[in-house]
């Protein structure tokens, strides 16, 4: 049996701002985000099955990631949950998409939020093995399972 890694690439767009930082990212500022989610399994043998020779339905990983990770922040602004409160009140009247993260949203964290939240939604013959997340054209951040086990 022979382990296969299977990628797929999301692209979405936030903006956010690093609270405390001593530099321009302290001010709301927005980037075009690319994720690529990296999975391991075997390709399912069963000539009867309907995704035989596969390790999992590209369609599927999307739908998971789409729906558990993209669509919550797309579009949307990250601001620590401790932000000004005049600032998020402000934000909130004007129904802009707001969404308050229990932490700094740097790259290195929003990959350890995606990898929790990924994690107990993807089908049991595969498993998480990597997440890369490009925050510009030259900066990224990976989390490897094989790092943390
Ligand atoms: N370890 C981290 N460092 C920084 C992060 C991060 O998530 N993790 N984030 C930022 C800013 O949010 C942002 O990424 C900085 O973008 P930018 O100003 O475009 O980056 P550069 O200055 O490197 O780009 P240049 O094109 O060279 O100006 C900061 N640090
Ligand atoms: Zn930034």
């Amino acid at each position: 049996m022979s382990s296969i890694r299977l990628t797929r690439l999301f692209t979405f767009e936030a903006a956010h701002a690093l609270q405390n930082y001593k530099g321009g990212c302290r001010n709301i500022h927005g980037h075009s985000y690319k994720l690529e989610v990296t999975i391991i399994g075997t390709p399912i043998v069963s000539e009867t099955h309907p995704n035989d020779g596969m390790v999992m339905d590209f369609k599927e990983l999307k739908k998971i990631v789409q729906e558990t990770i993209i669509e919550p922040i797309d579009h949307a602004l990250l601001l620590r949950q401790d932000a000004p409160l005049e600032l998020v009140e402000a934000l909130r009247h004007l129904s802009h998409k707001l969404v308050l993260t229990p932490f700094q949203p740097t790259c290195e964290n929003m990959l350890i939020d995606f990898k929790q939240k990924l994690r107990h939604l993807l089908p049991p013959q595969v498993r998480l093995h990597s997440l890369k997340l490009w925050e510009t054209e030259k900066s990224f951040a990976e989390w490897y399972a094989s790092d943390n086990l």
